[in-house]
């Protein structure tokens, strides 16, 4: 059994961040990363890009993000290959986000939250990305043991994909958007923790020009990752516009933009530092 944290998630990331800068990086095995690669889509091709990454990154971003759809694929080898990924990433020193999206009723909830949240699970992460699109509520089980377990959870609020608005700009009877709402409950999680709260919301970087619809108080006292940066065509440029003042709370998420300098290991570590110096850049100015 892995030992529970001694620290709160939101304190741990924030030493990550100030140590190793902000930068999240994805492990998404995508079929045509495989195949870039020069990998077999199957276990073998899996096992060795997610190896890849995990050495080439692990002991230098703050954050791996590991894409559990992309090993699910192949079924139980699969997980047992996220396992090992995720085992090895925290041994050298970065913190694990599960993107796994979860999101059920309460006592279904309770489950998935033990196989991310609790340290007696394989599957045992820092943090793991929920939806809140069965209530907010419903997330309670998940929320209650990343509590417990010094461990975090990350939820829907302002997703990077364009069909995201029409659920998360929807106006509420009381005037407020469902988003808005979402980084209310956010809020309310963090109050008093510091120096960083363990509940963070997903806000994608892509979102420049439609924020404010959203009515978005993105002021958490919790971490907002932003994917969107590299594929989706969002940049670290696009950072301190659609953050603002809560941009030093921001985790940046690079998935294919880093992953397609792969299999090289010189050459993933390149990127990323790339990436990381454009995301400094960008804060600074
Ligand atoms: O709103 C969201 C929430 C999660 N994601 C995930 O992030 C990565 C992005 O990958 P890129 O290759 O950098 O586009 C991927 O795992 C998504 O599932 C997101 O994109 N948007």
């Amino acid at each position: 059994m892995t030992p529970t944290p001694a620290e709160p998630f939101g304190a741990r990331l924030r030493r990550a961040m100030d140590e190793r800068g902000p930068l999240c990086v994805g492990i998404d095995p995508h079929a045509s990363l495989l195949a870039d690669w020069g990998l077999s889509d199957d276990i073998a091709g899996l096992e060795r890009f997610a190896m890849t990454v995990v050495e080439a990154l692990a002991d230098r971003v703050a954050v791996l993000k590991p894409q559990s759809a992309f090993f699910e694929r192949f079924g139980s080898r699969g997980v047992a290959v996220l396992e090992r990924a995720v085992a090895d990433s925290r041994a050298a020193g970065a913190l694990v986000l599960m993107d796994a999206k979860r999101g059920d009723i309460g006592s279904t909830m309770a489950a998935y939250a033990a196989t991310y949240l609790d340290p007696a699970s394989p599957l045992f992460s820092d943090a793991v990305t929920v939806s809140p699109y069965l209530g907010y509520g419903s997330l309670r089980p998940a929320l209650d043991l990343a509590r417990e377990s010094g461990t975090g959870v990350f939820v829907l609020a302002l997703t990077s994909n364009p069909e995201g608005a029409e659920v998360q700009h929807a106006v509420r009877a009381d005037g407020s958007t469902v988003a808005a709402t979402m980084l209310d409950h956010l809020r309310a999680e963090n109050a008093g923790a510091a120096p960083l709260g363990s509940y963070g919301a997903v806000v994608g970087a892509t979102l420049g020009t439609t924020l404010g619809a959203a009515g978005a108080d993105l002021a958490i006292n919790g971490p907002l990752l932003a994917p969107g940066i590299g594929a989706q065509g969002a940049t670290a440029a696009d950072l301190p516009k659609v953050f603002g003042a809560a941009v030093r709370d921001v985790v940046p998420n690079v998935s294919r933009g880093v992953l397609r300098h792969g299999p090289d290991v010189a050459a993933l570590r390149e990127s990323a530092a790339r990436f990381a110096g454009e995301v400094r850049e960008a804060a600074a100015a």
